[in-house]
């Protein structure tokens, strides 16, 4: 069964519920509670819940320019108060008389802003893709729903990207400053080609590959670097995906379209630059934060990046002595990837839809973050869900570089009849682990089929209907991901996919089955996972040279086929072990191979 369910999100006042409730999440006054729904109810019901509730128009603070027919769509439905340049003081007086706030880049919805609504704030509104200035944790939080608009602006971003790309390429914000100063420096800029040079795009989502598409029409030849992305959509158009080391060694230019994470924090900095071909050329429409900027300064100094192209900095605006910004080979734009007319337009009715859609109780399909589930409704399938999250975790991150996820398959095994046992938040959640770990966007039970889908995911489900007491609503829980070569071999089944399989024991999650070998170990901390030859002093090799690197181990088993054979090692971790550990533990001789996961 693909993963195709759609479900609403429902607000409702303190009357009864109109259809069966099956997740029901707190939410603030005046909603006093959130519930997802199958659609049962029509449009005209829910408008008829929504006027009941509000018995006004909702309040709409409009914080940023956005698009004509945005603002006049919102008018329709609602006060439309639209306050430019506000301080955060003034902000979080405004807000409390707020039923939605609508934002760009340029404002900081913090923790303060949702404290100061007193619970009246029950949407925000990213006009716009990067949600890094909303504080998404206070927001679930305070109960308060966040939307973006993801897709409108994206051809935008990517035309910014070449426009920065050809005028770097040709010098022509340093020659225009030049000829309005009133020299004619016609030798000193003197350009470099782009037909034949080879590209990297790093990063290749919706605004990379669409500059891959028009740098290909440049004549130039395009690699891409993103561990996440389906090869087939790369080959589509022509474009080859590497490993990160080559893109940056062998491109003349690099063009960064990442999301900024924790993965992607400064993931450009001294070291890769050393790495890169001396005299390459840089552009970042994505975000400042995946540049050590300082480095970036240094690289600029030596030679080894020739010229730099920005629209985006760590700190936006960036101070106004910048030696980045100052720097002569740099160009710069006030973050103006997504400034376009028709983008504009575009995010600001994206935007606007989803926000008078989540107020009107339809469920945003562009929802990044949810209201916390209540402890009641998950205690049964609490340690379950844990278990879910865990199993994506896992299984993605013994995914090989290179090989895109597109296909898992999520098998629960349950003494309960089909009807008994409602798995999507189990689905979500495997779907958040599997997702998370590679990109920026929060996902949650609001959006997890959605951002699957969106990224080329698809998610199917089984039931094993076990015989035995229905008491436990599972039994395990099996998530295997097709189509992929994996880190570690012996984690792929018979099947040829990778396969993890993980049960519930004293409420902890547990796994109990990599690949075709059975293990059981608490899924807690992080861990490592070794293949090696069945013999007498393996756990203690391994154990000693943690020791000796302050490494705290919480377990160590032994999963085997059979004595003496192969057996695959899991060691439980407090801390992370630093890079010479792994390595000493890679050379044991009976060690065939070996991976390191965070869960
Ligand atoms: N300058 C501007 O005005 C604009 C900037 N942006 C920025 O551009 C970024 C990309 O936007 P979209 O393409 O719409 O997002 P997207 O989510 O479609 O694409 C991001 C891609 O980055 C990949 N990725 C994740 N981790 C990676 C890693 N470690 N190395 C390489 N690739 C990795 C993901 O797999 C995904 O394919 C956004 O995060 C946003 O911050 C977007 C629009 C306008
Ligand atoms: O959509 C994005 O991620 C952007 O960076 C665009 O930002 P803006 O809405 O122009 O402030």
């Amino acid at each position: 069964m693909a993963a195709t369910s759609s479900w609403n999100l429902v607000f409702t006042s303190n009357q009864p519920s109109p259809s069966s409730l099956s997740w029901k999440l707190s939410f603030p006054s005046p909603f006093t509670s959130v519930q997802f729904q199958r659609r049962q109810t029509t449009t005209a019901q829910r408008f008829l819940v929504f006027a009941t509730m509000m018995g006004a128009k909702p309040t709409i603070l409009v914080s940023e320019k956005l698009g004509d027919a945005g603002l006049e769509l919102l008018k329709t439905f609602a006060n439309v108060d639209c306050s430019y340049n506000l301080s955060l003081e003034e902000l979080c007086t405004k807000i409390s008389l707020c039923d939605a706030l609508i934002v760009r880049s340029g404002t900081k919805v913090t923790r303060e802003v949702f404290e100061s609504s007193s619970g009246r704030l029950k949407v925000v509104g990213r006009a716009g893709v990067g949600i890094d200035n909303v504080d998404l944790s206070a927001a679930t939080e305070h109960g308060c729903l966040v939307v973006n608009a993801p897709t409108a602006n994206t051809i935008a971003a990517a035309e910014h990207g070449i426009a920065l790309l050809t005028a770097m390429a040709r010098n022509i914000a340093q020659a225009d400053a030049s000829i309005k100063s009133g020299k004619w420096e016609r030798s000193k800029y003197i350009g470099v080609s782009l037909v034949g040079k080879i590209l990297a795009v790093i990063g290749f989502g919706k605004v990379g590959s669409e500059v891959a598409r028009r740098a290909k029409g440049l004549g130039m030849n395009v690699i891409a670097h993103d561990p996440y992305a389906p090869a087939d959509r790369a080959h589509a158009i022509g474009v080859e995906l590497v490993r990160f080391e080559e893109a940056i060694s062998s491109a003349d230019f690099i063009s960064l379209h990442m999301p900024l994470t924790p993965a992607t924090s400064k993931m450009f900095n001294d070291e890769t630059f050393s790495k890169m071909k001396k005299g390459v050329r840089i552009v970042n429409v994505a975000r400042g934060g995946v540049i050590d900027e300082d480095a970036l300064v240094r690289a600029l100094d030596s030679g080894i990046v020739a010229q730099a192209a920005l629209d985006v900095f760590t700190e936006e605006p960036p101070p106004r002595d910048s030696k980045l910004v100052q720097h002569e080979s740099v160009i710069a734009t006030p973050h103006l990837g997504a400034s376009t007319t028709e983008a504009q337009e575009g995010v600001a009715i994206e935007v606007a839809e989803a926000v008078l859609g989540a107020l009107k109780g339809e469920l945003a399909a562009t929802a990044v973050n949810a209201p916390m589930v209540p402890a009641e409704v998950l205690s049964e399938l609490a340690p379950f869900v844990v278990l879910a999250e865990k199993l994506g975790r896992l299984a993605v991150q013994l995914v090989a570089g290179g090989s895109g996820v597109q296909s898992v398959k999520v098998t629960y095994a349950s003494a309960r009849g089909p009807d008994d046992l409602d798995t999507r938040l189990l689905r979500a959640m495997i779907t958040k682990g599997i997702i998370e770990p590679t990109s920026n966007v929060f996902v949650n039970l609001v959006n997890a089929d959605f951002t699957a889908k969106q990224r080329g995911i698809r998610i199917t489900e089984e039931r094993i209907v076990l015989d035995g007491s229905p008491e436990k609503p599972l039994e395990f829980i099996q998530v295997q991901i097709a189509n992929v070569e994996s880190k570690f071999a012996s984690a792929i089944s018979e099947s040829g996919d990778i396969k993890v399989e993980g049960r519930v024991k004293d409420r902890k999650p547990h796994l109990t089955m990599i690949g075709s070998f059975g293990v059981d170990v608490s899924l807690e901390g992080s861990l490592i996972l070794c293949r090696q030859v069945d013999q007498p002093g393996m756990i203690g090799k391994v154990g000693t040279i943690l020791g000796e690197e302050n490494v705290n181990v919480s377990f160590m088993t032994v999963g085997r086929i059979a004595p003496r054979k192969q057996a695959v090692m899991t060691i439980g971790v407090d801390e992370e072990p630093s890079k010479e550990a792994l390595k000493r533990i890679g050379e044991i001789t009976a060690i065939e191979e070996f991976v390191f996961l965070k869960l």
